[in-house]
């Protein structure tokens, strides 16, 4: 599979908003620089006109290059440009090639190449904090949109007696599964898929963790009620703090109960309980 990467000048007040809006046609991930925002996305589903037409909406001319990535490259980027994420002082997210640090309770090694997940974004670290506030000890997990694996790894290192990860992206299905063992995380399954593909709904959960996008989570937090046990949590993020009340009234129809709520920088963590 052969990637793109899209430079697109931009300035601070609309890159967010640039970000999300790529990531709804399927970009797989994105680097903010001082000039804008480095896109990358795979070149099969890559749609040019779908992108002028995102870029119409903030530029008069819209303006932007296009190149191909080479894998090997792209590897060599995230090991020039991934530092260490700390969370609290109780999670180190690192890269393998960086030092470890014993001051953290856990540390977690995320090789992240193309999927998405490092702890650098702020959902991640939400779910993460969020993660800390559970009791995981002996429970059964689903991850889904688990990109990197990164919080269904931290969910075995917090004592999980099982884990589910799944991502529809091919990437992300196989860099999770290198995720999980270099973390010595060994009850972690890994599937390609959406919940309604996998059929996952036939299975139960103590604690589901979905760190998507507004638009797929509206969609799923029926799926992901029907998979959820009795008195289990289901943690989301993937949305601004602006989507809280249209996320809050869809989970709440669906007889969940919310418990509490985590914000940084505009991006929300939302926390319910099935009651
Ligand atoms: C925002 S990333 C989160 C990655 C990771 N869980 C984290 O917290 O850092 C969302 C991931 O969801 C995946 N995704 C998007 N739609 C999905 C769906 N319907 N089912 C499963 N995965 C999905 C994307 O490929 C992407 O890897």
């Amino acid at each position: 599979m052969d990637f793109l990467q899209i430079i697109i000048p931009a300035t601070e007040d609309i890159k967010e908003m640039l970000i999300a809006e790529l990531d709804f046609l399927g970009f797989d991930s994105f680097q903010e620089t001082e000039e804008g925002i480095e896109a990358y996305v795979q070149d099969d589903i890559f749609q040019e006109e779908e992108l002028k037409e995102v870029l119409s909406k903030y530029q008069d001319t819209p303006f932007y290059t296009v190149s191909k990535l080479e894998k090997k490259n792209w590897n060599e980027e995230w090991e020039k440009n991934f530092d260490p994420v700390r969370i609290d002082d109780q999670v180190l997210i690192r890269a393998s090639f960086h030092h470890p640090d014993k001051n953290f309770p856990y540390e977690i090694l995320i090789n992240p190449k193309m999927a998405f997940g490092t702890g650098h974004h702020e959902t991640t670290s939400l779910m993460i904090k969020a993660q800390l506030g559970l009791d995981h000890q002996g429970k059964t997990i689903l991850d889904a949109g688990a990109g990197t694996g990164v919080l269904g790894i931290f969910a075995g290192m917090l004592g999980a007696k099982e884990i589910t990860a799944t991502d529809i992206d091919e990437w992300a299905f196989s860099n999770m599964i290198e995720n999980a063992e270099i973390n010595n995380i060994y009850n972690m399954k890994c599937l390609q898929g959406t919940m309604a593909e996998l059929n996952l709904t036939k299975y139960k959960y103590d604690i589901i963790l979905a760190n998507i996008n507004k638009n797929v989570l509206l969609d799923e937090i029926k799926l992901y009620a029907l998979a959820l046990n009795k008195s289990g949590y289901l943690l989301l993020s993937g949305f601004y703090t602006e989507d809280i009340e249209d996320i809050k009234s869809e989970a709440i129809n669906r007889g969940l109960k919310f418990e509490t709520s985590l914000q940084k920088n505009n991006w929300a963590c939302l926390m319910f309980q099935h009651s």
